[in-house]
């Protein structure tokens, strides 16, 4: 395990498992993710990934085990909950207001994570710091000549980066991505990888992320875990993970036999 065992971690997963009728999708994953790591979790399609992100975000709820947060057991907690006590993942699109703009889009992002500790009163006050905090976030993802576009009128990897800006709008302690390349053209796919790295490079922000090109879990990886059939099977340092015979032969002839 690469994970410090003095620090306490940001995310930790106790036995976690859940169960669809016969089959296991997550068997008994047990995991610690420390604050300033980014932890990439890999397997073959159907090993359980997107499964144990929806475990930890609540969009399904165990079967077993326990998820904690900062210490905080928030197991029986609800998605929105989880978002509250700095739960971060990217999602889709589809939570936009499509008829906004992207810099009003962001600006509601830091007003819910405003409004969570502030008052009204006090929202109302700083305005103007909400919208100053949103073009700075679109600054930093490289959306600033977008800010008066609509989503749906950005090109397909703009969206994502503005997918990015919504997450670090939120200021979360975990950040969550599940694929985030996905679909992306080539040219497009760099920008990304840099936003996520520049995440990780700040701060102590927690990043998980679920990826499938191997050069890219490669390059942005301080470690890496391994799910097949829904257990956890290898969890390290991403040069020994990559070089094991489960993750060889889960990705022999694709991305690994390439280097
Ligand atoms: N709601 C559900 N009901 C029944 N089975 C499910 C459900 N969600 C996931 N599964 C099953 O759980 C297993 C794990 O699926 P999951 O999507 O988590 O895998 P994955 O590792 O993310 O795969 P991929 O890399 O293809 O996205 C699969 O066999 C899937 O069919």
């Amino acid at each position: 395990m690469t994970a410090s065992t003095t620090t306490t971690p940001a995310l930790e997963t106790r036995g976690l498992t859940i169960r669809f009728g016969g089959h296991v999708a997550v068997n008994d994953v047990s995991c610690r993710f420390t604050p300033g790591t980014l932890t990439s979790i890999v397997g073959p399609n159907g090993a359980g990934k997107t499964t144990y992100f929806n475990l930890i975000s609540g969009q399904l709820r165990a079967t077993s085990g326990t998820v904690i947060v900062g210490g905080e057991d928030i197991t029986g907690l609800a998605p929105s909950a989880r978002t509250k006590r700095g739960l971060g993942r990217a999602f889709q699109l589809t939570n936009l207001f499509p008829q906004l703009t992207a810099l009003e889009n962001v600006r509601l992002a830091v007003q819910s994570r405003a409004d969570a500790g502030w008052s009204l009163l006090k929202v109302w006050n700083t305005r103007r710091d909400l919208v100053e905090q949103a073009e700075a976030v679109l600054e930093r993802v490289r959306l600033a000549d977008k800010r008066h576009i609509a989503p749906k009128a950005l090109s397909h990897g703009d969206q994502r980066k503005l997918e990015v800006a919504l997450l670090i709008a939120m200021e979360p302690k975990v950040f969550m991505f599940d694929e985030p390349t996905a679909g992306m053209s080539v040219d497009e796919v760099p920008t990304v990888l840099e936003l996520i790295n520049d995440i990780r490079k700040r701060g102590d922000a927690t990043v998980l992320l679920v990826e499938h090109k191997m050069d890219v879990v490669r390059s942005l990886s301080d470690r890496i875990i391994v799910l097949h059939n829904g257990a956890l099977v290898a969890d390290g340092d991403p040069a020994e993970v990559i070089a094991s015979p489960v993750v060889q032969e889960a990705y022999l002839g694709v991305e690994v036999a390439r280097d």
